[in-house]
């Protein structure tokens, strides 16, 4: 099974460029699903199941799109494995779905649009910094300049992403997306099957004020974070 985790701040374009995938990775004939962080509505996972995807939405647990992922992400995998999948995408606007260098064998798209002003990429943290793939959207609705000079700033706080531009309403080059991912080994190839995992609470936007455990990213020791605002 291979796990794609598709993350990005609120309305980048994660439902419009899923949207677009699961067809063209539809067409290979293989069994995919969609788990769906988003404690506030269920419009997004309404859409998938309408394509025939079956979807999991946030397993157990607190509020937290990013809490649900690092603390189930095993869930999340026995459910895929369950089911017979051999994709499994992940949605989430949370920013850690891969915070941590220990985390293996998940191919990380980020997906950040043209609109979000020149500073938003440095910004973004983990999410963006470690992807394995950015993807930005919206290129239709601003000048090739402009264009130009985000994916520059994208470049800038990611040298070693793979830059993607994806058309979120025509679906233009969500094929390339998907011959990535088709490319793309499996996680029991990566890392025998099991993943670890860990969370900088701090860098997430939805928990602020909790305290939690995480795994200290130095160390790799669990402990409890306090998260500041
Ligand atoms: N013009 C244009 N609009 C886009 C593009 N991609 C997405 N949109 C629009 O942007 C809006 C937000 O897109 P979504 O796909 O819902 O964004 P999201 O990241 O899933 O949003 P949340 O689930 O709320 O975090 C929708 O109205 C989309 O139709 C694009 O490339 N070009």
């Amino acid at each position: 099974m291979q796990l794609v985790t598709v993350s990005g701040p609120p309305s980048s374009g994660k439902t419009a460029l899923l949207s677009h995938l699961i067809p063209v990775l539809q067409s290979a004939e293989r069994p995919l699903g969609v788990v769906k962080f988003d404690c506030l509505s269920t419009d997004d996972d309404q859409r998938y199941r309408a394509m025939g995807v079956p979807v999991q939405v946030g397993l157990s647990g607190n509020l937290c799109p990013d809490h649900y992922f690092v603390s189930n992400i095993e869930a999340c995998l026995r459910w895929g494995q369950q089911q017979g999948l051999h994709w499994l995408l992940s949605e989430s606007a949370g920013l850690c779905n891969r915070c941590s260098p220990h985390i293996k064998g998940v191919l990380a798209v980020c997906v950040i649009d043209n609109l979000m002003g020149l500073n938003t990429p440095k910004k973004v943290g983990p999410m963006l910094k470690l992807a394995d793939i950015v993807v930005i959207t919206k290129g239709d609705i601003v000048s090739q300049a402009e264009r130009e000079v985000f994916a520059f700033k994208v470049r800038q706080a990611n040298p070693k992403a793979r830059i993607l531009h994806v058309n979120g309403i025509t679906g233009q080059g969500a094929f390339e997306l998907a011959s990535l991912i088709q490319g793309a080994p499996d996680i029991a190839a990566l890392d025998g099957g099991r993943l670890r995992f860990s969370m900088p609470a701090a860098l997430c936007s939805y928990c602020l004020g909790e305290t939690r455990i995480g795994e200290d990213f130095q160390t790799g020791n669990l402990k409890k974070i306090k998260v500041s605002a």
